[in-house]
């Protein structure tokens, strides 16, 4: 299974960063992808600011032309993050499409990104997002597949239960910062892939030092041994990292981490 890992640029122009998409997906369909990822919010600025003017309702011209060009192409689409407009609700929304052009999944963010580092990145999505309140996977011809957004990976709970469900690779749109990205983005791709056994694939915008919100960047690929299959650094490029599903059965079989699981013991949930 062939992942194209789509690092663009995002810039102010939202139908400059649709058309770029667009020409990398094809490129990516060119080089054989069976799945091509795009990184969140990838036709739009990622500051509070920008959410609402660029966000667009389900089925809105970025979607409808994600979609459009799947069915061209044939190709599974992780089409990044748009802002969704709902009624007086945005949300933080990656949408998928199959290779006939339908929508197979919708996931709304669902841990949004509040932090306050004292002398390092600050922002607070909940200024203008709503949370969505799904865990996500969706069906292919590989098999049952996770999403999440970003944020969401920081959170072993949400991975844990895409897992359960028989997702074999986690696909994450994300935007890490020059804060949190060298400290925690590696860590955490690697950490999600090993608890569970699965695939992760995270991709973020190629870096921008000027934008008010800057991305690491670092697109990643990590298989269930923990390995890194392929890392990104700053720059615009789009990688490929060639999944060997089989894997998830060897490592599986090897390490027996999901089936000895003492559930009997531990139980997930307030007290
Ligand atoms: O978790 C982090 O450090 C970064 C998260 C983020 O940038 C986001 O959710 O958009």
């Amino acid at each position: 299974m062939r992942v194209a890992l789509i690092q663009m640029p995002v810039v102010p122009d939202k139908q400059r960063n649709i058309q770029t998409a667009l020409a990398k997906i094809r490129e990516a369909a060119d080089n054989g992808a069976d799945f091509a990822v795009l990184p969140e919010m990838f036709c739009c600025p990622y500051d509070n600011s920008c959410f609402r003017p660029y966000g667009e309702p389900e089925g809105g011209e970025a979607q409808a032309a994600l979609s459009a060009l799947a069915a061209e192409r044939k190709l599974y689409l992780v089409g990044g993050t748009v802002p969704e407009l709902a009624g007086d609700q945005v949300y933080n929304t990656c949408y998928v499409y199959g290779p006939d052009g339908r929508q197979l999944a919708r996931h709304r963010k669902a841990h949004l990104f509040d932090i306050d580092v004292p002398g390092g990145q600050r922002f607070r999505e909940s200024d203008t997002f709503s949370r969505g309140n799904a865990v996500t996977t969706f069906e292919t011809a590989f098999g049952t597949m996770g999403l999440c957004v970003c944020f969401d990976l920081r959170f072993e709970e949400l991975a844990r239960c895409m897992c359960l469900r028989g997702a074999k690779v986690i696909f994450v749109p994300a935007a890490f910062n020059m804060t949190t990205g060298p400290a925690h983005w590696e860590i955490l791709f690697r950490q999600r892939a090993v608890d569970n056994q699965c695939f992760t694939v995270g991709v973020a915008p190629a870096r921008d030092e000027a934008a008010s919100y800057v991305s690491y960047g670092n697109s990643i690929a990590v298989d269930p041994w923990g390995t890194v299959l392929c890392r990104a650094g700053a720059e615009e490029t789009t990688l490929y990292a060639d999944l060997d599903l089989d894997r998830l059965a060897a490592v599986r079989t090897q390490l027996p981490i999901l089936s000895g699981r003492r559930t009997d013991l531990y139980e997930i949930g307030e007290r």
